[in-house]
């Protein structure tokens, strides 16, 4: 039978198609279940792409799910067929191919898919880039309506969208990406994003009083998207902008452009601070808005600093999330190896991406930090609680004589020691979960925290038996004590 693999979106492992969970860390593989697409062709394009599943169609594509039969790499290819189009279409579609194909092939970035390949038949242009597993943005809100994000993560994905926009700006000369909106960023089920459809960003030129192919998205677009004056790069600023503010808020910019209400939460002097950096990211003037990505970036760096102070934690000790999952999600994936007579830039075009990535990986602001791990006094405290917990079911056993002296003169005071017996554990759990969350937001491990939650949920069950049973036998047997 033909192998293919699937690659998990958390670890990266290589997994067969059958499986549902990842054998290396248990994830669930997203696309194992999914009903095959009984549209897409059974096509071997260039005999090399397989052609699986449709998974993505835009104005004039359709991408599918691929093999690289060569490399057994999973992969996208997008489809352009001009076949129906008008004269007028045709042009659109072509000029789009051209330019996401000039755009990507010079990109490298963690955030942004990497083109393989791109070639045509009769029929249509292909391009062949990193498969993603995930959703866009888009379909992600549609799915949490209401308020998706918390702060720290909305701080996160703005951090993340500077750098790769930073990284686009900073191009010689400058690509403005021109239509950054929630259906062009894609999210994997581990949290790593990447920005997608190059088809209409384009090359700034200077002085070029404006743009020759003026559109966007509504809501998303900056106003001299609309033909008034030449795209910037504060034309992207406005357009994260906008993307950030309705994560924060759930309301979609589509339905009333360039109206922006104040963040909800004003009285958090970090909601306050990104309230007004959102307000002048989507000033009208673009005069108005921040110069450059960098200082947006900065600007979100520092309020996520004063938020995690407020969170109390250290702001030392802050490291956006999502980025640092970030690093090990574009270096996990396999590239492919094996170049064949008709691609023979790819590996070295390949080899070239690997090394600049390790270049953006150690130049990254989001690069592990040296500084020593936060120590977490909530699993010290959750082991500790737990570990004291074990023995209070023996000790209510042992002391059941004494237990019932008292409960014979003093029902209150037996109930507030049997409280008493169960707190360690129930304390156990609650600094287990702290622990957690703690080390969830400032990167650490939690296993200690997951032992001492786990030891208190179960010593926390035991003692209920225990307790439970002591009670049940002395309303059985002694039922006068407790004055039936
Ligand atoms: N590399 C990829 N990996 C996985 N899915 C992808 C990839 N690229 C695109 N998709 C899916 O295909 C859909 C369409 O892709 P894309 O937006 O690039 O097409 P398009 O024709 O340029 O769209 P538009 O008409 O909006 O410009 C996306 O919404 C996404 O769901």
């Amino acid at each position: 039978m033909e192998q293919l693999d699937i690659y998990c979106s958390h670890c990266g492992a290589s997994n067969h198609k059958e499986e549902v969970h990842c054998f290396a860390c248990g994830h669930t593989l997203a696309d194992a279940d999914a009903p095959a697409d009984t549209t897409a062709p059974e096509i071997l394009l260039q005999q090399r792409y397989r052609l699986l599943n449709k998974i993505g169609e835009g104005g004039f594509s359709i991408v599918y799910r691929a093999e690289d039969i060569q490399t057994r790499q999973v992969v996208a290819v997008k489809a352009v067929s001009l076949r129906g189009l008008s004269a007028q279409e045709k042009i659109e579609a072509t000029d789009a191919f051209n330019r996401e194909v000039t755009i990507l092939t010079k990109l490298t970035h963690r955030n942004l898919p990497r083109l393989y390949r791109h070639f045509s038949d009769a029929e249509c242009w292909y391009m062949v880039m990193d498969y993603i597993e995930g959703e866009t943005l888009e379909k992600y809100l549609e799915r949490h309506q209401q308020m998706p994000f918390r702060l720290e993560e909305v701080l996160d994905i703005g951090t993340i969208l500077c750098d790769v926009l930073d990284y686009l700006h900073s191009n010689q000369p400058p690509i403005i990406f021109r239509d950054l909106k929630p259906a062009n960023i894609m999210v994997t089920s581990a949290g790593y994003i990447y920005v997608i459809d190059f088809g209409i960003a384009r090359q700034f030129k200077q002085g070029k009083p404006k743009d020759t192919i003026p559109f966007g998205s509504p809501g998303y677009a900056a106003p001299e998207q609309y033909g008034k004056a030449q795209t910037t790069p504060r034309s992207d600023i406005y357009s994260l902008g906008a993307i950030l503010h309705q994560l924060m808020t759930g309301s979609d910019p589509s339905q009333s452009p360039f109206a922006f209400a104040p963040l909800p939460n004003l009285h958090q002097q970090a909601v306050a601070k990104l309230d007004t950096l959102l307000q002048r990211m989507v000033a009208l003037d673009s005069q108005r808005r921040p110069d450059s990505m960098v200082e947006v970036q900065e600007s979100l760096q520092e309020i996520s600093r004063l938020h995690y102070h407020q969170q109390g934690l250290s702001s030392q000790y802050y490291r956006p999330t999502l980025s640092r999952t970030f690093q090990t999600a574009a270096y996990a994936q396999p590239l492919p190896s094996t170049p064949t007579p008709n691609n023979a830039g790819v590996a070295t075009f390949v080899q070239q991406q690997q090394q600049q990535q390790q270049t953006f990986y150690a130049a990254s602001p989001f690069a592990q930090s040296t500084t020593p791990p936060p120590s977490n006094r909530y699993q010290l405290y959750s082991i500790l609680c737990s570990l004291i917990g074990i023995f209070m079911p023996p000790f209510l056993c042992l002391a059941s004589t004494q237990i019932l002296f008292i409960l014979q003169r003093h029902i209150p005071i037996t109930l507030f020691i049997y409280a008493l017996l169960l707190a360690p554990s129930v304390l156990g759990i609650v600094f287990g979960h702290k622990g957690r969350d703690f080390a969830r937001r400032t990167g650490t491990s939690a296993d200690t925290a997951t032992v001492g939650l786990t030891l208190g949920y179960l010593f926390t069950a035991i003692y209920l038996v225990f307790a439970l049973c002591f009670f049940s036998t002395t309303i059985l047997f002694m039922p006068h004590i407790l004055g039936f």
